[in-house]
């Protein structure tokens, strides 16, 4: 399509309005001599097209402006196609350009002596009109294109605002709908020819929520047509000025679903996952076994890596709380100004480096599913105040926030500490403590689970072995004996890096002593040691554990020294040994 047919519109009326002002005839042709808007209508008898070699031709080739006052004589004309039949009696052609080109030709003529005379009397004005044509063209195409580029932009918004997954709904200042997306037309039911009114479609309480927060935030869970949705609100703002505000609704259930299957991803553990042979292993997993189903809370005790927060995401897929979320927070590993809101989360701007839509807290996320605070020993003591008041009133409220948010987790909590002698010491509330150790769940060292380090070490060596796309059969007797005799200060989480690190590194097809040995250390290796060594060794590990599982003071020595039938001479003895 020429320029000048993609604004035939436009140039119909420029054309209507010269005829009324000059009384003459108005014609446009495009480069091809295309008749684009004509005022003669079917006066004309050759066809669409300007006559080949007219006057009209002449000038597009050229560029030229030519008043012809006597077309039939005029060398112009002289190989005019339409020669023998024109029926003009005065013809101007003005040459339009843009951009530098010419696209086309404007052609005045006169059919009768009114116009012939008119057209002669005002041919100085006209001869000048040239530029102004130009301009005119210039400024129809430049508006064209910002309308065309408008309604390419607002097309592709209807477009994408209908292909999301979530509702939007747009208002003006006068509370009016404007936009609403096909989603919510088919979630909320709603007809487009009886609009609703917004307040009723968001709720009224949702709606004066969202305005005491200055339509700048979001209010949620609101059930709207059965359907529980987090609603968004966002404002237009224009030069300064707010001109709507645009709602997007979320379905709460899908926000939920995709924590869960994030976590679901992360590590779904079942009972039969959890490996062991060794008495006390089993008696820990009987225990979880028993309390899964119920709602009360466990408190889960044991060294680093024994396996706490497997067993608590075990407890979770056994409990009926499975298909909600489970959530883990390392209380020990959170700055102190940040566990509150980290628990609670925040409301908008209420601290430096806050995001500026506030943020949900774990609690609230989580609030039917399980909640897994782990190393709960080092949470700062006034956010146990605070964690127990949550627990007892099964509400929180965001830091920075004065709406209480009712919640419900099933609390594991995980330490490795001596959580009832930190509570005696009034180094942790004796109250929370209480809460949390409905049902206590010890883990034991890996050290003291006999033959399942080797059913372990096989575990892991399966797990690696296909992991890494290597064909090894098990362990050598010298490997297995190295591994039996090594003390696993970091538990389960240790012999899984020491089996890893064997498997990446055995060129065997069996994982030998060399490459255990080569991770372990030789300075831990015990083989060569006497009997003497080894017991002074296993007494000094004994007292060690005992001694940090009763707290580090000299009455806990004293304590783990009566515990153990020692004086505690003979304790310091043995610990310096
Ligand atoms: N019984 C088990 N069977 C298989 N793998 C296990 C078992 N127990 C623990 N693990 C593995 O050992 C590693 C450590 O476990 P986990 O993180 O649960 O320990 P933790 O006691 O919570 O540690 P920390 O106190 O350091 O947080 C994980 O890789 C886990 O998969």
């Amino acid at each position: 399509m020429s320029v000048l047919m993609s604004i035939r519109s436009e140039l119909t009326h420029i054309v209507e309005a010269l005829k009324a002002v000059t009384n003459v005839d108005i014609i446009i042709v495009d480069e091809k001599l295309d008749r684009i808007v004509s005022t003669v209508g079917k006066k004309f008898a050759s066809g669409n097209k300007a006559p080949l070699f007219s006057a009209f031709h002449n000038c597009i080739i050229t560029g030229e402006q030519y008043f012809i006052e006597d077309p039939k004589d005029d060398k112009i004309c002289r190989n005019c196609a339409s020669k023998e039949i024109c029926r003009e009696l005065v013809e101007f052609c003005i040459p339009v350009r843009f951009n530098n080109e010419i696209i086309g030709v404007l052609g005045m003529c006169a059919y009768d002596e009114l116009a012939k005379k008119n057209l002669l009397t005002n041919k100085e004005s006209y001869m000048n009109f040239e530029s102004q044509l130009s301009r005119i063209i210039s400024t129809i195409l430049s508006e064209k294109n910002i309308t065309r580029k408008l309604e390419y932009r607002s097309s592709e918004l209807i477009t994408l605002i209908n292909s999301i997954n979530e509702g939007i709904i747009i208002i003006n200042n006068n509370k009016e709908i404007i936009t609403i997306n096909n989603y919510i037309k088919e979630k909320l039911n709603v007809k487009t020819n009886t609009m609703p009114d917004i307040t009723e479609l968001l709720t009224e309480k949702a709606y004066k929520k969202l305005a005491s927060l200055h339509f700048n935030d979001q209010v949620g869970p609101v059930t709207l047509e059965g359907m529980e949705f987090v609603i968004n609100a966002n404002p237009i703002v224009i030069k300064g000025e707010q001109e709507g505000i645009v709602f997007v609704l979320s379905d709460f259930d899908k926000m939920k679903e995709s924590v869960l299957e994030e976590n679901r991803k992360k590590d779904l553990v079942t009972f039969e996952e959890i490996v062991g042979e060794s008495e006390a292993i089993l008696q820990a997993r009987r225990e979880a076994i028993q309390v899964a189903q119920m709602d009360a809370a466990v408190l889960i005790m044991g060294e680093t890596g024994t396996g706490k927060e497997v067993f608590a995401r075990a407890i979770h897929s056994a409990s009926r709380r499975k298909d909600d979320v489970f959530m883990a927070v390392n209380c020990g590993a959170i700055p102190e100004n940040l566990i509150e809101s980290e628990l609670f989360g925040y409301e908008k701007g209420s601290f430096t480096g806050a995001n500026s839509s506030g943020k949900a807290g774990k609690f609230e996320i989580c609030k039917d599913g399980t909640l897994f605070l782990d190393e709960i020993g080092d949470l700062p003591f006034l956010m146990q105040v605070k964690l127990n008041r949550a627990l007892e009133e099964k509400e929180i409220v965001r830091v920075g926030g004065n709406s209480p948010i009712k919640v419900n987790p099933r609390i594991i909590s995980a330490t490795h500490r001596n959580l009832n002698s930190l509570a005696e010491k009034n180094l942790f509330r004796e109250d929370l403590y209480y809460r949390l150790n409905v049902v206590p769940i010890h883990l034991p060292a890996l050290r003291d689970r006999g033959y399942d380090v080797i059913i372990l070490a096989r575990f892991f060596l399966n797990r690696f072995s296909k992991a890494y796309s290597k064909d090894l059969a098990g362990f050598t007797p010298e490997a297995e004996k190295i591994l039996m005799k090594h003390n696993f200060p970091g538990n389960i989480r240790e012999l899984r890096n020491l089996i890893e690190y064997a498997v990446i590194f055995e060129e065997d097809s069996i994982i030998g002593a060399h490459n255990l040995r080569k991770k372990i250390g030789k300075e831990k290796e015990t083989e060569n040691l006497k009997l003497s060594d080894l017991t002074k060794s296993y007494e000094k590990s004994i007292i060690t554990n005992r001694i940090r599982s009763l707290g580090d003071s000299v009455d806990s020595k004293k304590e783990a020294a009566r515990q153990l039938g020692i004086s505690i001479a003979t304790l310091y003895r043995k610990l310096e040994s």
